[in-house]
């Protein structure tokens, strides 16, 4: 359970919370009775109508927001000075693998920096559990199934490197002030109203328009495919007292390949995809599968939603939103 006594309401930050998996975990926190302090800069990687759809879903006396970037430490620090937390859940980030190719230094600056300056308001306010949105591309080269004792020191785009930074980071800060840090290493989360720069959304977006799927490499890449709301789950169940862990969060089956996913996608949407094979790119990795052993023991965690299941929830989310959401540009 979280770091309050069970079952007794608490008060937690939640960056990111106009983000894919933020939202979800703060609506969780909501549902579960919980007070939520959301911050987001509501940037434009990605169309921001996306974001305000997930921000409208919180609405609740029990959360308030704040339009704040987590680079900006004035701001971290009047937000830290008003409110006691009972634990900080940072998952804004620059998410995207191979964005972060083209423009390095914000992936540096929100992830690696922006999460110290949450560490440093924590030791400055005396909050107590922190919990970090983490990749498994840190795994990059290391032997399948990934765990978490796994050296994971080459990693391979520039999104990977600021997220071992922030990792690193955490861990110095627990050494020194004593900071309880749960570091989720998520891989590949695909669900409603998703990010649309990954696959999942584009895909579906593709293959229903008649528009060709750009495929980077053969479609014989794989991911260990993880559903939203088994990650906010998990998120949520590691903010427990646990020293300093990192926490696999991932599918834990066979990893399933992009052209297993079209032809499941293709099923659901009634249609043929169209393929444009574009170079494999170079800041991806071949294939992810999670060992989630650790997350089990520890939080008691499994994934509950299959791949099935999941991709039936994206393609109804889609067509139940196309109206307004068939005008976001894809980034
Ligand atoms: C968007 C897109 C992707 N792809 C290929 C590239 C990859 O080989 C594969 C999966 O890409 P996707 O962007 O869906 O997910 P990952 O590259 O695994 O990265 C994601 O999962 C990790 C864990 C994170 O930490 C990232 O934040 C998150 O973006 O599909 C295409 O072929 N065409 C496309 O248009």
């Amino acid at each position: 359970m979280m770091s309050t006594a069970a079952n007794s309401p608490g008060t937690y930050l939640v960056t990111g919370c106009a983000g894919f998996i933020a939202n979800r975990v703060a609506s969780l926190l909501l549902e579960a009775g919980h007070r939520v302090v959301g911050v987001d800069n509501v940037n434009d990687y990605y169309d921001t109508s996306l974001k305000e759809h997930r921000l409208k879903k919180l609405e609740s006396d029990r959360f308030s927001f704040h339009r704040i970037d987590i680079e900006d430490q004035e701001a971290l620090a009047g937000l830290f000075d008003g409110d006691a937390f009972d634990a900080v859940f940072n998952l804004a980030a620059r998410a995207g693998v191979r964005y972060s190719m083209e423009n390095p230094h914000i992936y540096l600056t929100t992830n690696s920096l922006g999460s110290l300056n949450l560490l440093h308001q924590m030791r400055r306010t005396g909050v107590g559990k922190y919990v970090l949105a983490s990749t498994s591309s840190l795994y990059a080269g290391q032997p399948m199934p990934f765990s978490e004792s796994l050296p994971v020191n080459t990693p391979i785009s520039p999104y990977a490197a600021s997220k071992k930074g922030a990792e690193v980071m955490a861990y110095s800060h627990h050494h020194l002030y004593q900071i309880d840090v749960s570091i989720c290493r998520y891989f590949t989360v695909y669900g409603p109203a998703g990010r649309p720069d990954m696959s999942i959304f584009r895909f579906i977006r593709w293959i229903d328009d008649g528009v060709p799927i750009q495929l980077f490499g053969d479609g014989e890449q794989s991911r260990d495919f993880t559903y939203v709301d088994d990650i906010a789950r998990g998120t949520i169940l590691a903010a427990k007292p646990v020293g300093y862990e990192i926490i696999n969060l991932g599918g834990g089956g066979t990893p399933v390949s992009l052209n297993t996913l079209i032809g499941m996608l293709e099923d659901r949407l009634g249609k043929k995809a169209i393929i444009e094979y574009l170079p494999f790119h170079q800041a991806d990795m071949m294939t992810t599968s999670a060992d989630i052993t650790k997350a089990g023991e520890l939080l008691g965690w499994k994934p509950e939603v299959s791949l099935e299941q999941g991709l039936d929830e994206s393609v109804s989310w889609y067509q139940t939103n196309k109206p307004w959401s068939e005008k976001i540009v894809l980034p």
